[in-house]
């Protein structure tokens, strides 16, 4: 096969099966040697039928051997060949027979079993049979690029247009799931038992504890595991080596109580890792010697390193000295190096896995790191996720503080300032019981049994109790399982299904079959499609602008109302902040004392943790303590005015929609037009799937500004705080502590009057600018399509009714599904979509 044929055969989306073409033996090289006959029998088995024999007979000559260039790219060829190609149904006539020496035969009867297909619900009541939703968009992909490659390149604007429009359907939106717990409640086991790869991530030795974020992805092009490290900047490195080292000379006199020695222990530990005992007569400079990273040459170059294994197991071992941590690896000269202080994050990936198709979980070890970068990473990911699994151990789950705690201080950047919808509290270790009377296998299980129902009982009456952590989660998002990780793999005393990982497996499995993002891009084709085939009829434009005038009536109506719900949400954000500024005013002399004065802790301590504080920029997590964090103990009379509001005009909960659903209700009215005016069918159906295009961009758009809006309190407060931790980090010698205390103090009371005041107005700037930009989107993008759509253009476009069937065809079916099998959830997620 020449190179042309190959760059067209990847033009057209069939490389990309190349790798599962694998699974049937066939590799990259014999793939390309095979004849027509044998690739057409390869389709069906991906998916792909009409389409692509289509194309294919345009490579098909004389023989097998023979490509005619100009068969491709004349027109009216290609419209001759299609359709000799639709009237032969589906298999390519066969012309292999006598020139196939060399070339792998197929018989791939019954083979169709083997084929990798993911455990989804979805698979067995679609109308299109065994087509997985991966198939139908790759199928729908590969339709696009090729209607994009045909269009005319005369430069118009319906084709711009166009071309915009397609490169604009886009899919690659992952569900985050984050993983939280103290060291040891049993995260990696979980993972690697919901997942089904017992030994992905490396669980079980009791010294070495996972110490960078982890994400595990599904890896669905090829059949190996992968590591992908991402190392921390060569600057930030020597940043942190800089501070670390300074930290410890700044110290040095300062005496030892129990916290200087843990944060001592904790510095030592990150550096004897990376350099082992060499690094306490070095330098800052000294240390940044490449001689130090010979075996990591990715983090000299700034690069990420890719690590690539057969198993699970492999990579599992050659992972470790990245990820976790190991105090007790032995002293000396013979300590191994441990690199995680240097990795910012590591995405493993797994092949194949189906309940990572759309979802990636991440372990997160706990905030408060000293390296920035890795600190910032780490709030982005847990604002991101959708859903949060803490996790701990059942025997002391409803009595385990420091549990509760990463749920009470993550509370708000997951909720009001995230976009989690559901917390899974998960007790681990449902099989550990060591006070069992009865040792017999039903003695044992009923035992079980019966802790996990009081495990349960009492960490619901636990969450009921955190007021606050209510106010961005309700009890209906908060759900508790109690697994065995263990168990679900030996099943020594529990069945797989009672060791509850099924449960969360489902959990995961509806994560994928919710994801809106195949219709979206379906819907988005079959839009632009009917748009393409309704322009090709240019005999209607006397209607065109009769149904113009009414669109852009309706259009302006429809903004009218967006308007005035907005404007509604604006006046109840601007009565509650003031409210909050007043509150504000009144007791922020009352919550700073107490937390300058903490109850328990000795002047010296506390002296190095406010000195950390300051120079930190308000916030700071002393080892094993509870965060302190100035800049949100200042704002938090305003986030608690707001934050019952600010969560019915951003829900977290899919199922109900920014701004009341104001959004959502917006509608041109198109079901009623299509009725009227028939002619313009096709444009009317191209309107429709922009309608809902738009507003998934909407949605999409709101949740990543709205956190940025609910931020901008406490932003705006570490802003006008700024000066004053700048003077207060300063001081140095006796009264170092009276002075920090009084510079901070003197600031808040000075500044009090307007310091409350400009946090209310930023947010309430930042949700004005969020509103002209939905006007605006909603305006503009509706106006263009309306246009564009309705206006008959000079070029004549060419015809891609097949297409258009084919896409409709699949579009048909995923609405089908949504309507027959979407749980609950999806329905929601999906409804506008559904209306289409
Ligand atoms: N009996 C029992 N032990 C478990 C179970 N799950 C985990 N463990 C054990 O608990 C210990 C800690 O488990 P990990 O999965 O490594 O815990 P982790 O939370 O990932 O720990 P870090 O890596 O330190 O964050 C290991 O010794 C596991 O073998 C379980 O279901 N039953």
């Amino acid at each position: 096969m020449d190179d042309f044929v190959r760059n067209k055969l990847t033009e057209w989306g069939l490389s990309e099966y190349i790798e599962t073409f694998k699974d049937e033996g066939i590799d990259e090289e014999s793939f390309y040697c095979l004849d027509f006959q044998d690739i057409a029998n390869l389709i069906p088995k991906v998916g792909r039928r009409a389409i692509f024999k289509k194309r294919l007979m345009l490579l098909k000559g004389e023989d097998n051997t023979t490509y005619h260039q100009e068969s491709i790219d004349s027109p009216p060829q290609f419209q001759r060949e299609k359709e000799e190609a639709a009237e032969s149904d589906q298999v390519l006539p066969s012309t292999s027979g006598t020139k196939d020496k060399g070339k792998r035969k197929l018989d791939l009867q019954g083979e169709s079993s083997k084929w990798p297909s993911p455990p989804s619900k979805r698979q067995r009541t679609s109308g299109l049979g065994l087509y997985t939703e991966e198939i139908i968009l790759s199928d729908v992909k590969s339709i696009m690029r090729f209607v994009q490659q045909r269009l005319p390149n005369q430069d118009s604007n319906i084709n711009r247009f166009l071309r915009n429009k397609i490169s604009d359907l886009e899919t690659d939106k992952r569900v985050l799931v984050g993983v939280f717990g103290k060291t040891g409640a049993g995260k990696s086991s979980l993972i690697n038992a919901v997942i089904g790869e017992k030994n992905l991530l490396p669980s079980g030795s009791i010294s070495a504890c996972t110490s960078v974020m982890i994400k595990v992805e599904a890896n669905m092009k090829s059949p190996k595991y992968e590591a992908d490290i991402e190392f921390i900047t060569k600057e930030e490195w020597k940043d942190e080596l800089w501070s670390l080292l300074n930290f410890l000379g700044d110290n040095a006199d300062q005496g030892n109580d129990q916290d200087e020695e843990e944060d001592y222990r904790d510095i030592d530990e990150k550096l004897s890792a990376v350099y082992g005992e060499e690094w306490r007569s070095k330098s800052a400079e000294d240390l940044m010697d490449n001689k130090y990273f010979k075996e990591i040459p990715e983090f000299l170059q700034s690069k990420r390193k890719i690590l690539t294994c057969e198993s699970a197991k492999e990579l599992s071992a050659k992972c470790v000295k990245y990820t976790k941590n190991d105090s007790k690896d032995g002293d000396g000269k013979d300590r191994k190096r441990w690199y995680w202080p240097l990795v910012k994050c590591v995405t493993v990936r797994v092949p194949k896995n189906y309940l990572l198709q759309h979802v990636t979980i991440v372990d997160l070890p706990g905030t408060g790191d000293r390296n920035k970068s890795r600190d910032e990473m780490w709030k982005s990911v847990v604002e991101s996720c959708s859903t949060v699994w803490i996790v701990t151990e059942l025997n002391r789950a409803a009595a385990e503080k420091e549990t509760w705690e990463i749920l009470k201080s993550a509370s708000s950047i997951m909720g009001n300032g995230g976009e989690c919808q559901q917390i899974h509290f998960i007790c681990t270790k449902s099989d550990n019981i060591e006070d069992s009377d009865d040792s017999s296998a039903a003695g044992v299980r009923a035992l079980i049994f019966k802790k996990n129902m009081k495990a349960k009982e009492e960490v619901n009456k636990e969450f009921k109790k955190l007021n606050k952590v209510k106010k961005h989660f309700g009890d209906d998002c908060f759900k508790v399982f109690t697994v065995s990780s263990k168990e679900f793999f030996k099943k020594r005393h529990l069945e797989p299904d009672e060791t509850e990982i099924p449960k969360l497996q489902e959990f995961l499995q509806n994560l994928n079959d919710c994801h809106s993002e195949t219709f979206n891009y379906v819907s988005g084709a079959y839009g632009i499609l009917s748009l393409i085939q309704g322009a090709r009829h240019t005999e209607v434009a006397g209607k065109k602008n009769e149904v113009c005038t009414e669109l852009n009536e309706n259009k302006r109506r429809e903004c009218y109302e967006v308007q005035k719900s907005m404007n509604d949400t604006e006046i109840a954000f601007r009565k509650y902040l003031s409210k909050g500024v007043e509150n504000s005013k009144k007791t922020c002399q009352e919550k700073l004392e107490s937390n300058l004065n903490p109850k328990g802790v000795s002047g010296r301590g506390f002296h190095r943790i406010l000195k950390c504080v300051v120079r930190n920029h308000g916030t700071y997590k002393p080892k094993n303590k509870k965060q302190i964090n100035l800049n949100e103990t200042l704002a938090s009379c305003l986030t608690d005015s707001i934050d019952e509001e600010f969560r019915k005009t951003f829900p977290n909960e899919r199922k109900c929609k920014p701004f009341n659903g104001v959004i959502n209700k917006f509608s041109l009215d198109t079901k009623s037009l299509i009725e009227r005016f028939t002619d313009v069918k096709l444009q009317l159906i191209f309107l429709k799937t922009e309608e809902i295009k738009m507003k998934t961009k909407l949605n999409k758009e709101i949740r990543d500004r709205k956190k940025k809006i609910y931020n901008s309190l406490t932003e705006r407060i570490e802003k006008s705080m700024k000066e004053c931790y700048e003077k207060a980090a300063g001081f140095k010698g006796e009264d170092t502590l009276k002075n920090m205390k009084e510079t901070i103090m003197k600031h808040v009371l000075s500044s009090k009057d307007i310091m409350f005041e400009q946090a209310k107005e930023e947010m309430l700037s930042r949700l004005r600018d969020l509103m002209d930009y939905i006007l605006k989107t909603l305006e503009e993008t509706m106006q263009k399509s309306i246009e564009l759509s309705l206006k008959t253009d000079d070029y004549p476009l060419p015809d891609f009714e097949a297409e258009l069937e084919e896409v409709q065809k699949y579009y048909n079916d995923l609405k089908k599904r949504q309507e027959e099998e979407t749980p609950q959830i999806c329905f929601a997620l999906l409804g506008e979509a559904a209306d289409a």
